[in-house]
């Protein structure tokens, strides 16, 4: 197959590249931006017919949460209209399409895992946007599926995880809210996923278009921060505080744990618990890779 990465500039575009090696029998196209923007619907078939390109993982997106607020005109350009395009290319070629949402299309009222066809209801702009972007993808006919993530990390691009390891040894305290409880998802282990799924036949859709993968289990970004400080080693003392205390331009779902039953079951995948994953991606992070 030859299959098109789009964003491989971001977390979990370049968490793609370095595990693609491993699906052999594939040929890996990867664009940013600058050799593909997903905005231009023409260029995005011209590039699709002109590559043969056979299945799609889409990286791509607006990713800035609170600058989403006031630049709402851009996000849902690239979390809709560049969402949409690439499925409308993946119908005209008949491509297969993975699309990556979020757990901010849930509103975080809830209080067990949410599942696929749960209602979704976002409280951010960024969080409508891709809640219109997964719609867009879906109602285009495509061979398509949204995989919905959440708190993604990664070695590569900016994440909450290098964000405190510096605020930890920059300021030796950090104040960390303890209301917003969800997943960490590891973009590596996320990749993996992409890929198995990209590669996995003739219809990818068969048997759902909605998925949910995170890492597993379940804690609030104060724990995760916990955690992050911990296992860095770094000398710094977090301070737990509501929402309120931490203010913020976009407001965030205050629990927007995913079940992931659906996916293992479907695609038998194999997923890892948050606390491995972060234990090894600061691996290395602290080899400087
Ligand atoms: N980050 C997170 O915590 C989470 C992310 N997700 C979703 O996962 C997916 C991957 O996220 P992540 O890897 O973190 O994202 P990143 O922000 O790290 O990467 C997105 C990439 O898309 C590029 N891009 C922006 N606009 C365009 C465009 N018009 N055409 C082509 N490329 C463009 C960006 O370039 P540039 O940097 O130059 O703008 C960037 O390289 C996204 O769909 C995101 O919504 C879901 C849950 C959590
Ligand atoms: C850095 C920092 C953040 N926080 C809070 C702010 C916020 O409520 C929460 C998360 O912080 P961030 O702003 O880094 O994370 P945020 O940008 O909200 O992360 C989200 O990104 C998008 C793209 C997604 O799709 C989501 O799944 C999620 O990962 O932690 C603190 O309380 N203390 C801190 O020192």
């Amino acid at each position: 197959m030859n299959i098109l990465i789009t964003g491989s500039n971001g977390q979990l575009g370049s968490e793609i590249r370095t595990l693609s090696s491993q699906y052999g029998g594939h040929a890996f196209v990867y664009t940013d931006v600058a050799e593909l923007d997903i905005t231009d619907g023409l260029v995005v078939r011209q590039f699709c017919v002109d590559h043969q390109i056979h299945g799609i993982v889409n990286c791509a997106a607006y990713t800035a949460v609170d600058k989403a607020e006031t630049d709402e005109a851009m996000a849902r350009r690239i979390n809709v209209l560049g969402a949409e395009n690439l499925a409308k290319a993946a119908v005209e070629v008949g491509a297969a399409m993975v699309h990556i949402s979020t757990d901010y299309v849930f509103n975080g009222r809830a209080n067990v895992p949410m599942k696929e066809d749960d209602a979704i209801d976002p409280i951010g702009v960024y969080g409508q946007t891709k809640a219109e972007g997964e719609q867009a993808v879906l109602a285009s006919g495509a061979d398509a599926l949204v995989v919905r993530t959440s708190w993604l990390y990664s070695a590569f691009g900016s994440n909450f995880v290098k964000t405190i390891r510096k605020y930890g040894v920059e300021r030796g305290h950090l104040k960390v809210v303890f209301d917003q409880v969800g997943t960490p998802t590891y973009a590596r282990d996320l990749a993996k996923a992409c890929l198995d799924i990209i590669t996995s036949g003739e219809r990818i859709s068969a048997k759902g278009n909605v998925y949910h993968y995170s890492n597993e289990g379940a804690i609030s970004w104060f724990d995760f921060a916990h955690a992050i400080i911990e296992l860095s080693g770094i000398s710094c003392t977090i301070e737990p505080v509501g929402s309120d205390q931490f203010p913020t331009a976009a407001r965030r779902p205050n629990y927007s744990v995913m079940d992931k039953g659906k996916i293992k079951s479907d695609f038998g995948i194999a997923i890892p618990y948050w606390r491995e994953s972060l234990v090894a991606c600061i691996g290395r992070l602290s080899c400087g890779e």
